[in-house]
């Protein structure tokens, strides 16, 4: 399980042979694009963390205010917050759900040492990875009518160094256990898809 994180994807089997998926890759790299595919083709259930925070701050809640501070600092928002509201959703959809692929997490090693703890260790990650300045470029254009608070350009440049300090440990820490497989998001959305799907079909 993991977030369609900025550029990569982990896949996770369970003991009941569910299948749960990692997306990581950086802001702005595609993986919610790739995301939205997969859950056509496979039927599995996307966790965007973003997404899941962002519910939360619509929601007007405590913990939502706190956290839109935090997010429009551009900050990472507290390590158990994150993993409970992933966990949460799981578990509301785990009778039903025929795998689950987790966008945007885990953003740190320790993320990911807690997700193994609290949930189950990965079998897959894929790694959408595009090129710093194609982020910024895509991200620009997706502030034009996204309303996202983060999608401005002072945000971007943060998220962005955020995400090499932080997700590329992340990456290392799974290719050491050999899960990873890198997608080249240069490419239009069709052929990154068709990347995403062989590494999926690969499993079987
Ligand atoms: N392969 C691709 N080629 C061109 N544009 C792409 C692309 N994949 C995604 N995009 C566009 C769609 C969005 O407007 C923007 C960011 O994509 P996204 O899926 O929202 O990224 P992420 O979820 O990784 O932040 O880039
Ligand atoms: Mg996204």
């Amino acid at each position: 399980v993991g977030e369609g994180c900025q550029g990569n994807s982990i896949v996770y089997k369970s003991k009941k042979a569910e299948r749960f998926h990692v997306k990581m890759g950086g802001p702005g790299s595609g993986k919610g694009t790739q995301c939205e595919k997969v859950v056509a083709k496979y039927g599995y259930t996307h966790l965007s963390s973003g997404d899941l925070l962002r519910a939360e701050v619509a929601s007007g809640s405590e913990r939502g205010k706190t956290l839109q501070a935090i997010m429009q600092k551009g900050e990472l928002v507290p390590l158990d917050t994150v993993l409970d509201m992933i966990k949460d959703a799981m578990i509301a959809k785990a009778g039903v759900s025929k795998g689950f692929l987790i966008d945007g997490y885990p953003r740190e090693v320790k993320q990911g040492e807690e997700f193994e703890k609290k949930i189950g260790a990965p079998c897959l990650l894929l790694y959408i990875d595009a090129k710093g300045e194609t982020m910024v470029k895509r991200l620009m254009k997706r502030g034009e009518t996204s309303g996202r608070a983060d999608d401005n350009e002072e945000t971007i440049k943060k998220r962005l160094d955020l995400y090499y300090k932080a997700t590329e440990p992340v990456i290392t820490f799974y290719t050491s256990r050999g899960i990873v497989r890198k997608i080249d998001s240069e490419l239009p959305v069709d052929e990154v898809f068709g990347h995403v799907a062989k590494a999926i079909d690969d499993l079987k």
